[in-house]
């Protein structure tokens, strides 16, 4: 019997589509999954352990290899800087990072930019050598060149909704963003061939869509 494989999910927007591209990669994961409110879920037909993490923190968890693996969003991962192998482009909640604002926006002495990424945002404008102030907001960031907080936002778009319906317009789209399949370093040795075959069936699943 292999070692059981820790996994780090991320709750929220990735959750479902990460599921379902495990079930058609054929790992078994029954229905009931979908609902619960369980944080730590034992799955052993798949010979797995699923940790429901809040999406920010999966790094965090596989870095300190209390989970063997995890699941998570390009932008947290360049946002948080961790020491993890990145394994695999999952193709799953797809978006972008962008530079918005209003459409009339001119650029100010003491620019402000808000976002949910400072270090993300602080280093697209450091490359241009554009001085700005980054201020680090949790949510709602498309309110903050609404209401004279900042005179632009580094934040994501998808299908473009919030934009149009706050009158923001996006100036320039910084990089596309999928879903990560990450690995803790020394679980990656250890736990390789659970891992690399994870893998490798997750690959031909999504190799299938292209
Ligand atoms: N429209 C979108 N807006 C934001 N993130 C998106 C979007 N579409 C896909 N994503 C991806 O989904 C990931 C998780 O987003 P989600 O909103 O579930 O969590 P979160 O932003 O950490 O929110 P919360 O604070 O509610 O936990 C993001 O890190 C990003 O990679
Ligand atoms: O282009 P769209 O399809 O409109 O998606 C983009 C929006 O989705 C995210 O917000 P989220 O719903 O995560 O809420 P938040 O304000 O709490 O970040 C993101 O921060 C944008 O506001």
């Amino acid at each position: 019997m292999k070692d059981v494989l820790k996994v780090a999910m991320p709750k929220g927007r990735i959750y479902k589509q990460a599921l379902k591209l495990f079930r058609e990669a054929g790992i078994p994961i029954p229905g009931d999954f979908d609902d619960t409110r369980k944080l730590i879920i034992e799955q052993p037909e798949a010979n797995m352990e699923f940790i429901m993490a809040k999406p920010v923190d999966v790094p965090t968890y596989v870095e300190y290899g209390v989970a063997d693996i995890g699941i998570v969003g390009k932008d947290v991962l360049m946002e948080e800087d961790k020491d993890v192998y990145e394994l695999l482009d999952l193709q799953i909640a797809k978006c972008r990072m962008s530079v918005i604002g209003l459409p009339d926006w001119k650029p100010t002495i003491h620019p402000r930019v808000a976002t949910k990424y400072p270090n993300v945002a602080s280093a697209y404008f450091r490359e241009r050598g554009q001085q700005v102030e980054v201020i680090k907001l949790n949510g709602s960031i498309e309110l903050a060149p609404l209401i004279g907080l900042a005179d632009r936002i580094v934040d994501m778009v998808e299908t473009g909704q919030t934009l149009r319906e706050n009158g923001l317009v996006e100036m320039e789209s910084i990089f596309g963003i999928t879903s990560r399949l990450i690995a803790n370093r020394v679980s990656y040795r250890m736990k390789n061939d659970s891992i690399q075959s994870l893998c490798d069936r997750l690959q031909e699943t999504i190799a299938a869509k292209v």
